[in-house]
């Protein structure tokens, strides 16, 4: 069995990639980075080591790597081949490779005429949607009313902390023991790829906003508040009781979203989020406040981990949303030369203000209850300093 997988960076490697190679598939890696393929190529397996206090170190075999940049034609042929195709490259990323893609189903549509599920495994609503969305842009209306009927976009959800790696092998990748990976039934084509860790469900809304509203909502609490205090490490931020009380405050905040749009149990729920939190103070993990903070642009729009939540929260319950608006108002100040869109947001903000910046980004009118409550918190902010 054959596998594409688009990124071979942390989340790939450190999790799809074992996922892959465990369920029995040879993985073809696809990414720019010339030196990572190279080495893909050359090693033919890298380790995937669990950051535990009883660490084990697993194989993962059977991998290869494309270079799409200098072997396109060769990630089609792939494609062509391909019994599932997956994704970890950012969601702003999925548009530059849908054209590749598109090619790949073009070609795949008079060479094999078996069903393909494409899956993006990226922190985002609607990932695999986004996905078909874009690849569609490149296809003409007759070839997308066959690739309707042989390929399926399914929306996922992915949980595991990768952090960056900075070891010695450039393939090594330490993970967090914990994983989820969860997958929609109603989006797949022929039959579902048989890969031991996936939970396919019905209907994914419930399970990636209760990710992407725990999980990625309850870490930007030690990225962006945690560099504001004057931390650059996760668990550093962590150790410091304010941090953890924002996160409370936070998860609480998004939790009474998520209890009352899904009906969750309140009991489980609060399990989840303890979890979640004792997964954050991994002792053997080394987590980058830049990386978890990474992309603030994306991480402000209006669908994703903060504003959404905080959104909802003031329709929900006619409160102000203090603890989501704290974490906006820091990730305001989020400051990295690195990330282009951290650069761009400190310009917007240099030139137009915090409140023209964080409304462009995140789509707020004036007046709303969430812009209202980021700008109180920002002054509020400043005794953390
Ligand atoms: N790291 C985590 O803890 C984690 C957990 C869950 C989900 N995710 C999600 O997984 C996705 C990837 O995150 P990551 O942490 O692995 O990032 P990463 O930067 O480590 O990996 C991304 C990879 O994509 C590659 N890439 C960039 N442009 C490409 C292109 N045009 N074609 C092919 N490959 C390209 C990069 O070279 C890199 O190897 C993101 O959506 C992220 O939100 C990450
Ligand atoms: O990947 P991002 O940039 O959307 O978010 C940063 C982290 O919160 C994220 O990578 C988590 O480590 C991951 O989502 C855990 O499953």
């Amino acid at each position: 069995m054959l596998a594409v997988h688009f990124g071979a960076g942390n989340i790939g490697r450190g999790f799809i990639g074992e996922l892959l190679y465990k369920a029995g598939y040879h993985t073809t890696f696809v990414d720019v980075n010339e030196a990572v393929i190279n080495e893909l190529n050359a090693k033919k397996e890298y380790p995937v080591i669990l950051a535990a206090e009883n660490s084990e170190t697993l194989a993962v075999k059977d991998v290869s790597g494309i270079n799409s940049v200098s072997n396109p034609d060769d990630a089609v042929d792939a494609i062509v081949k391909a019994d599932v195709v997956t994704t970890a490259v950012g969601p702003n990323i999925l548009p530059i490779i849908a054209k590749l893609i598109a090619r790949g189903l073009q070609e795949r549509v008079a060479r094999n005429p078996k069903a393909l599920n494409l899956i993006a495994c990226e922190n985002m609503i609607g990932g695999s949607a986004l996905l078909k969305e874009k690849v569609y842009e490149h296809l003409g209306p007759d070839e997308r009313g066959k690739c309707d009927e042989l390929f399926g976009f399914p929306n996922a959800a992915v949980d595991r902390i990768v952090p960056n790696q900075s070891n010695a092998d450039l393939l090594t990748v330490s993970v967090e023991p914990y994983y989820e990976w969860v997958v929609e039934m109603s989006g797949m084509k022929g039959e579902a790829p048989a890969i031991d860790g996936i939970t396919y469900v019905d209907d994914l809304q419930p399970y990636i906003e209760r990710k992407l509203f725990t999980v990625n909502t309850g870490h930007a609490v030690p990225a962006y508040i945690g560099q504001y205090m004057g931390y650059s490490t996760i668990s550093e931020a962590m150790d410091d009781w304010r941090v953890q009380d924002i996160i409370g405050g936070a998860l609480n905040e998004s939790g009474e979203v998520l209890i009352q749009t899904y009906d969750f149990d309140r009991e489980t729920h609060a399990d989840y989020i303890a979890k979640i939190i004792a997964r954050f103070k991994n002792p053997y993990i080394s987590d980058d406040v830049k990386r978890v903070g990474r992309g603030p642009i994306r991480k402000l729009g209006p669908m994703d981990r903060l504003v959404r939540p905080a959104t909802e929260y003031v329709e929900i319950t006619g409160k102000k949303p203090v603890y989501l608006a704290k974490i906006i108002a820091a990730a305001l100040h989020f400051h990295n030369e690195e990330d282009d869109e951290a650069v761009k947001l400190q310009q917007m903000i240099a030139e137009d203000g915090y409140e023209q910046a964080l409304r462009e980004v995140a789509g707020l009118e004036p007046g709303d209850p969430v812009l209202v409550a980021v700008m109180e918190e920002l002054d509020d902010l400043k005794r953390l300093k």
